[in-house]
């Protein structure tokens, strides 16, 4: 058998065994033999991740995962850092002798929705408080300096560089120290690799098809190579191990801060926030009505304190946490009254259901910039079509207002902006207060913007190298190739252009340490495909909507 299809082979079953080894921590968050199958799974992953890439071993050998490394000792060490949660602040689960999580939130794993994340372990109240994480407990980059004076002072060499960056490089110093770092439990626990925008490879790149999408990549990719090379002297200066100084570990680092660092008042870079990070996200906009939530709120808050597990929440205590979190309007943020970061409940949810967390509006390019993922539907998506000169100039919308909405429809401002350029110039000021209002201006004028609409959204479309049903193809031959991976390079052969350009890139990379990047070439080209589907069902979308646009006019 081909070697290379050898090894994806062999990863591919260290990968359901890991899967398979990951259901119990389900189950057994309180168990003791939860904790030891925990820790076997921390030993697959480290193999698993010893064969992936020369960087990624050398990442994960300085966490020297041990049996003390499994989840269960993760929540444990959070509960003596005063993480909890507990709803009411004298509580601590550290004094029961327990782990942090347990009375609202439970660790599980949702394949379609994050992967680890946070479940609801009992019924949640909407605005209710449901993790609580101390100051202390929160990794920032002043807490790192302050703590360790050789840091500090080499830091203080480099004022040109952004807190970002120096957080970066405090979390790959603070790698470098293993064991005998403080935030060793937090740090073994963190992803070992990200699929963000700066990780594409160049086929991963091309696989996106748009250049919106090319571009953006491009830039993040170069981005984060200057943004390396600046701050190198100083991780020079402070010696770090030689993996951690390479660029793999660079985009490890500023992954792990663009994907997991949460808004805190005092500094741009934010913090990481232990147990807080495993909030997996859910778009805002997809809440009901805000009234109706204020109602649902009020109304859930005079539940009975009795109906609760531990019944040790008075329904004044919740009714007035619902009403200040109705007012605050935010499912999480740092609370200077409690000294803490304080994470709520953004709508009801059943025991079991995953608690999820709004990181911001973003549109799926920008979620796959910032978190390395999208959403099969996003209410927050945009397309920007390429305009003429004269659309942009002949209003004074701001360009980046002038998109299709992810239901195919132009935006309020796309509109009104076409409605003015397909008015005669020397007409556009006496009827402009008509088209800034969003009114139709004439139903000529209206067929006129209709037309150029639908002739642009074919034209994009078949410019693009494959049609939607292409690319459902190709995801679902990848999907086969990857529960059946022996059969990667028949499957791929079968099928022309850019899964030929897949095994050819493969063939390229072919070092014994190939078959883990093999597996994740594949997840980012799948993320690109996603993407692209996502682009064309805007444009087809937007086809239908002209379409009954024109039979209406
Ligand atoms: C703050 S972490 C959330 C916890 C994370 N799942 C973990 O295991 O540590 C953010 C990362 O989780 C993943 N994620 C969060 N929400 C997601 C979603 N709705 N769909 C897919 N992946 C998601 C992405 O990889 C993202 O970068």
């Amino acid at each position: 058998m081909d070697p290379l299809i050898q090894r994806i082979i062999h990863k591919s079953n260290a990968e359901k065994e890991l899967v398979l080894r990951f259901e119990p921590r389900k189950k057994s968050r309180v168990s003791r033999e939860g904790e030891e199958e925990v820790g076997v799974e921390e030993e697959q992953h480290q193999e698993d991740i010893g064969q992936s890439s020369t960087k990624d071993k050398s990442l994960y050998e300085m966490g020297e995962a041990g049996g003390e490394g499994s989840m269960e000792s993760f929540l444990r060490w959070a509960a003596k850092l005063g993480i909890t949660d507990l709803t009411r602040s004298f509580q601590s689960q550290f004094d029961e002798g327990g782990t942090c999580l347990g009375y609202s939130l439970t660790i599980s794993h949702f394949p379609k929705e994050g992967g680890r994340g946070l479940a609801a372990s009992r019924h949640l109240r909407k605005g209710e408080l449901v993790l609580r994480v101390p100051k202390q407990a929160l990794i920032t980059r002043d807490g790192l300096l302050v703590k360790d004076n050789k840091l500090s002072f080499a830091v203080n060499g480099y004022p040109s560089l952004s807190p970002t960056h120096i957080l970066a490089v405090c979390l790959l110093y603070e790698m470098g120290k293993g064991k005998s770092s403080f935030w060793y439990p937090y740090l073994m626990h963190l992803p070992h690799s990200y699929d963000i925008l700066a990780t594409f490879s160049e086929f991963e790149k091309q696989a996106f098809q748009v250049d919106d999408a090319i571009w953006a990549t491009e830039t993040a990719v170069a981005k984060a190579r200057l943004e390396w090379k600046e701050a190198s002297a100083l991780m020079e200066e402070l010696k770090l191990k030689p993996q951690l100084l390479t660029f793999r570990a660079w985009l490890w680092a500023s992954a792990t801060i663009s994907s997991r660092t949460l808004h805190i008042p005092w500094d741009e870079a934010g913090c990481l926030c232990p147990v807080g990070d495993l909030f997996n996200y859910t778009a805002p906009g997809d809440e009901p009505d805000i009234f109706e939530n204020i109602k649902d709120c009020m109304h859930s808050s005079s539940l009975k304190a009795s109906s609760l597990p531990y019944g040790n929440t008075t329904g004044t205590e919740a009714a007035d946490q619902c009403e200040k979190h109705c007012q605050r309007l935010i499912d999480a943020g740092f609370e200077e009254d409690v000294d803490a970061y304080c994470f709520y409940a953004r709508r009801f949810y059943k025991k079991g259901e995953q608690v999820l967390l709004s990181y911001g509006t973003y549109t799926n390019l920008e979620l796959l910039d910032h978190y390395g993922f999208l959403l099969n539907r996003n209410l927050n998506d945009k397309l920007f079509i390429p305009l003429e000169p004269e659309m942009y100039s002949s209003s004074s919308w701001l360009k980046e207002s002038l998109y299709l909405q992810e239901n195919g429809e132009p935006s309020f401002a796309l509109l009104s902006a076409l409605r003015l350029w397909a008015t005669q110039p020397s007409q556009r000021r006496s009827v402009g207060h008509l088209a800034y209002s969003g009114s139709l201006l004439s139903i000529d004028n209206e067929i006129a913007v209709t037309k150029w609409l639908l002739k642009k959204c074919h034209t994009i479309l078949e410019k693009l190298p494959t049609v939607i049903e292409e690319d459902h193809i190709l995801l679902s031959v990848i999907d086969k190739v990857r529960s059946s991976p022996s059969d990667l390079k028949m499957e791929f052969s079968a099928l022309e252009g850019e899964a030929l350009s897949f095994l050819a890139a493969c063939t390229l990379q072919k070092r014994p340490d190939d078959s883990g990047k093999i597996c994740r070439s594949m997840e980012r080209w799948v993320l690109a495909i996603q993407w692209r589907l996502g682009y064309k069902r805007i444009l087809v979308d937007c086809i239908s909507y002209c379409n009954e646009r024109m039979k209406s006019l």
